[in-house]
């Protein structure tokens, strides 16, 4: 039974994340922060997790570092989450992945070697809960070669996803990666149906069309892979709205899913884990979110004005947050207002400062009296600001006051070689990020 069928999985955490910029700056998509505590790709490995897949390898490729050092901090260590349950890939020295089903063959040998029964590919980029067993269970009863986790997206929206059509049975009769328009799926005038790029195949299967496609110039999933087996294999569409997780509350959306592609996404998708009855609880005991610091949830979280605070934060008097996430070792002294903001790791909100609508990320000092999101024109003027009106300040930016070492002054003209290139031991806060 399904139970005892032997898994391997890729996670594809090789995605530049272009349209997130500037908060791609230092870190790639599935490093971005998220909520408190959490990184983006806490949210897909939370889900092979705890649904007992433990053979997990991210390949990843830019800017990787903060990924690997969080990998190595939250799911190699042990801990929360067994150990060495995520081995991170990287490219061998001087290849890239040119997609994702490139990045897979790269890596074809692991699959000759774990010998599984079937192979996850799943994305990285993603805020969900998915029980991926019951994927499992559907790909085996269905008798399908290849498994494809899908949901209804509106149609305005298709030409970002991969749009499956099926026989009305769950087969796939066609596959289109990312088509300017679409006919909306069976039962529905508004909806078709979309890939989330959550793949399970046989493994035999995934074999043979890694290798075939190997040399040919087909190298990504969604654009190649999936379109061609369509005509040679049976496909399946896993209807993931009848994905069952425990502990779900009847406030919740159902099937929450959200491709938080794009700064509005992303922004947005803060704002559904707020409040009371969120859309998206991130606090579901049944189906824990794994990667942030246990300590953050339990003490020094708190969730006044349907805010999130995390680990050593810092909130002076008369300071106010609304709909806000403050991020670890934020500061925000006294009187400054907060309302819909997300505020990266150690960053400070100076005194009086009032900010709406506002992403800041690291290494930022904003400055007392600060205002912003109440002036578009004005904002626009300094910062990126998205189509719904969200002003990022990116790291740096406001760039926290160097600490400034005090030379010896009267050894200085004889030893000019010590004298200090703009203050020795600020280069190292005052150097991130500076380009802005
Ligand atoms: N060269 C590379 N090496 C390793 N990892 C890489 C990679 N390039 C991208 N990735 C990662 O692979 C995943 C898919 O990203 P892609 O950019 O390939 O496709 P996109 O998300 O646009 O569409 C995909 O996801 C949407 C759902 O969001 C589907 O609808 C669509 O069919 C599917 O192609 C992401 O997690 C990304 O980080």
């Amino acid at each position: 039974m399904a139970h005892h069928t032997n898994v391997l999985s890729f996670v594809m955490a090789g995605g530049e994340g272009s349209r997130l910029r500037p908060l791609t700056a230092n870190n790639c998509k599935p490093a971005v922060p998220f909520g408190s505590g959490h990184r983006i790709v806490d949210f897909v490995l939370s889900n092979l997790v705890n649904s007992n897949v433990l053979a997990n390898y991210l390949l990843v490729q830019y800017k990787s570092q903060s990924l690997e050092a969080h990998v190595q901090r939250v799911w190699q260590a042990g801990g929360q989450v067994p150990k060495r349950c995520v081995t991170v890939v990287p490219p061998r020295s001087g290849q890239v992945f040119q997609g994702t089903a490139d990045a897979v063959y790269q890596n074809i040998d692991l699959i000759r070697r774990h010998k599984p029964d079937v192979v996850a590919v799943f994305g990285a980029d993603h805020i969900y809960r998915m029980d991926v067993q019951q994927m499992i269970d559907f790909h085996q009863r269905s008798g399908a070669d290849a498994t494809v986790a899908a949901l209804p997206v509106r149609l305005d929206e298709c030409h970002q996803f991969g749009i499956v059509e099926t026989d009305g049975e769950q087969r796939i009769t066609d596959f289109r990666e990312k088509p300017k328009t679409s006919s909306p799926m069976p039962g529905s005038t508004s909806h078709a149906l979309a890939s989330m790029g959550n793949y399970i195949f046989n493994a035999d299967v995934l074999l043979a069309a890694l290798e075939r496609a190997a040399g040919t110039g087909a190298t990504d999933f969604g654009k190649d892979i999936l379109p061609a087996m369509v005509r040679t294999h049976h496909l399946a569409a896993y209807d993931f709205t009848t994905n069952e997780i425990p502990g779900v509350a009847g406030f919740e959306e159902l099937g929450y899913w959200r491709d938080v592609g794009t700064i509005d996404a992303y922004f947005e998708a803060h704002l559904d884990t707020l409040g009371a009855q969120p859309r998206f609880s991130m606090a579901n005991p049944h189906w824990p979110i794994h990667g942030a610091d246990p300590t953050a949830a339990e003490t020094a979280q708190c969730h006044a004005m349907q805010s999130v605070v995390g680990t050593g934060c810092s909130l002076a008097d008369g300071a106010s947050l609304e709909r806000s996430v403050l991020r670890s070792g934020v500061v925000v002294e006294r009187g400054a207002q907060l309302e819909r903001c997300i505020v990266m790791d150690r960053a400070r909100i100076g005194s009086g400062a009032r900010l709406r609508g506002v992403i800041v990320d690291q290494d930022n000092e904003v400055p007392a009296n600060e205002c912003i999101g109440f002036d578009a024109e004005r904002d626009r003027q300094r910062f990126q600001v998205t189509d719904s009106g969200v002003v990022v300040v990116p790291a740096g930016f406001f760039a926290p006051r160097p600490v400034v070492v005090q030379p010896a002054r009267n050894l200085l003209p004889s030893l000019p070689f010590l004298r200090p290139k703009r203050g020795t031991a600020g280069e190292g806060v005052g150097g991130l990020g500076m380009a802005v």
